[in-house]
């Protein structure tokens, strides 16, 4: 943590003015007025945002360094500033609101500004004389706020993707591969329109959100490609106004040795920077989980109801004392807070879709809402699922003999009968079971309609549960 004396203060001085800043603060005047004009949230800009933001500046000081456009003393000492940053140090000074000037100026002038006053330190000199390095000609070298934001967006989703959500789905993938496994061969009735209907193996339920959630998978990583074409070297307008020749090239390969992660310059440097496209793409994949997360975990609850008066077809962990008044009582936890975060997420990309078409001639100035909705999206995302994965789905246990039980008194049972002796027979038999409480079996040998071996041999769950062979193929 970063000590603020606020008894001392030095002079900061931009195009509008003098102000105090706080002697120990490594932000500087423009961040200042930004907290001043957004007391918007209180909250502060995401870790990962910084991390991506700082990232740049590394990667800009590098190559501006190398073309020579800034010394290599000044370049060294922001690269020292800005891995001070990354390790975790100064992290209290980034301060502006999510909700702040268009664009993202005051975050972007709030890392400029954190990087300059480190790197002046680290040379010597006192923080806020910015004659040796500043944070617009310096840290902000063929810079703009219009090319540094959406490209850490793009940084920032990456990094989110990399760190939490990619490998959550994993796990999750997993854990519900290992679970169908498990209760592969447990028969329960299927439910159509929340009715009786044919029946089907648990394992394949499981089976089958797991492919869900595999094809979500391949959906985001593929959205995700997008994030790696770079606007970055355009500068103010996408034209490259005061940036070297090399310069978007070099950052580019920079970058991507930075963060591990393949990048090149996009084709058109002012289309990179106007278009939102990438970021609603992410978005819309995320959506697209989350709308099948929410469909999982109201499965997982419907099927855990009870104990007594619901399904308890399966059981979820309990994780903590469900109620404040009812004793005894456990509630599916886990797979309600998903669904929360689920909705958050469906939010998030509604605000993404009315940010993104809201740009005007050569920039979009929502970005700095979509930067936080788009990152929160994922991390939340991310940890919403890892947290579902350890303390619910890998404990789950299945209730097999009510399982069979439900499949065993299904009238849906009748659905095999088809074939053999006709829909409106079978739907007949179905009527009477219903009305009399006969098993469908009897009522069939009753009628006459089949043998007691044939039906014996159609009305075996295990095969009428069965899979088609080359299903999983
Ligand atoms: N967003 C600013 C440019 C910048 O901050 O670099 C503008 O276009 O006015």
């Amino acid at each position: 943590m970063t000590e603020i004396d606020n008894a001392a203060y030095r002079i900061e001085k931009d195009s509008m003015g003098e102000r105090q800043i706080p002697a120990g603060a490594y932000y500087g005047i423009q961040t200042l007025r930004a907290t001043e004009n957004f007391p918007i949230s209180g909250i502060k800009p995401l870790s990962t945002y910084v991390d991506a933001g700082v990232l740049i500046k590394k990667a800009t000081a590098i190559a501006n360094g190398e073309l020579g456009c800034i010394s290599k003393e000044i370049s060294q000492a922001i690269v020292q500033a800005a891995d001070e940053v990354l390790s975790g140090k100064l992290r209290d000074q980034f301060v502006v609101d999510v909700y702040q000037a268009g664009a993202g100026t005051s975050h972007h002038m709030n890392i400029n500004e954190v990087l300059a006053n480190r790197a002046l330190e680290l040379l010597g000199d006192e923080k806020g004389n910015y004659k040796r390095i500043s944070p617009n000609d310096h840290v902000n070298y063929g810079q703009s706020t219009n090319d540094v934001i959406p490209t850490a967006i793009r940084i920032g989703g990456l990094l989110a993707l990399e760190k939490t959500l990619f490998p959550a789905l994993s796990d999750a993938i997993a854990a519900l591969d290992t679970k169908a496994e498990q209760f592969q061969d447990i028969v329960k009735s299927g439910r159509t329109h929340l009715q009786d209907a044919v029946p089907v193996r648990l394992g394949e339920n499981f089976r089958a959100w797991a492919q869900i959630l595999a094809d979500h998978l391949v959906r985001i990583e593929t959205a995700s490609g997008d994030l790696a074409l770079l606007g970055l070297g355009g500068s103010a307008a996408g034209t490259g106004l005061n940036t070297h020749p090399q310069y978007r090239f070099r950052v580019a390969e920079i970058l991507s040795e930075l963060i591990g992660i393949p990048l090149r310059t996009a084709p058109h440097l002012m289309a990179a920077m106007q278009s939102m496209a990438p970021f609603v793409n992410v978005s819309g994949a995320l959506r697209n989980l989350a709308q099948d997360l929410v469909k999982i975990s109201s499965d997982l609850r419907l099927m855990d109801s009870g104990p007594k008066t619901g399904f308890k077809e399966i059981q979820l962990p309990p994780v903590q004392p469900g109620s404040s008044i009812m004793p005894g009582k456990y509630n599916p936890v886990m797979a309600e807070m998903i669904s929360m975060v689920c909705f958050q997420v469906m939010g998030y990309d509604t605000a993404i879709a009315f940010a993104a078409q809201a740009g005007q001639l050569e920039l979009n100035v929502m970005m700095p809402l979509i930067a936080y909705d788009l990152i929160h999206s994922i991390e939340i995302l991310g940890n919403a699922i890892s947290a579902l994965t350890q303390q619910c789905l890998v404990g789950i246990t299945a209730n097999s003999d009510r399982c069979l039980a439900y499949a065993e008194g299904s009238l849906a049972l009748v659905t095999a009968l088809n074939t053999h002796i006709g829909y409106l027979n079978a739907a007949a038999v179905a009527k009477e079971s219903l009305e009399t409480g006969k098993s469908l079996r009897q009522i069939v040998l009753e009628r006459g309609l089949m043998s007691a071996e044939e039906l014996a041999q159609v009305l075996d769950l295990e095969k009428m549960s069965a899979m088609p062979v080359n299903n999983s193929d």
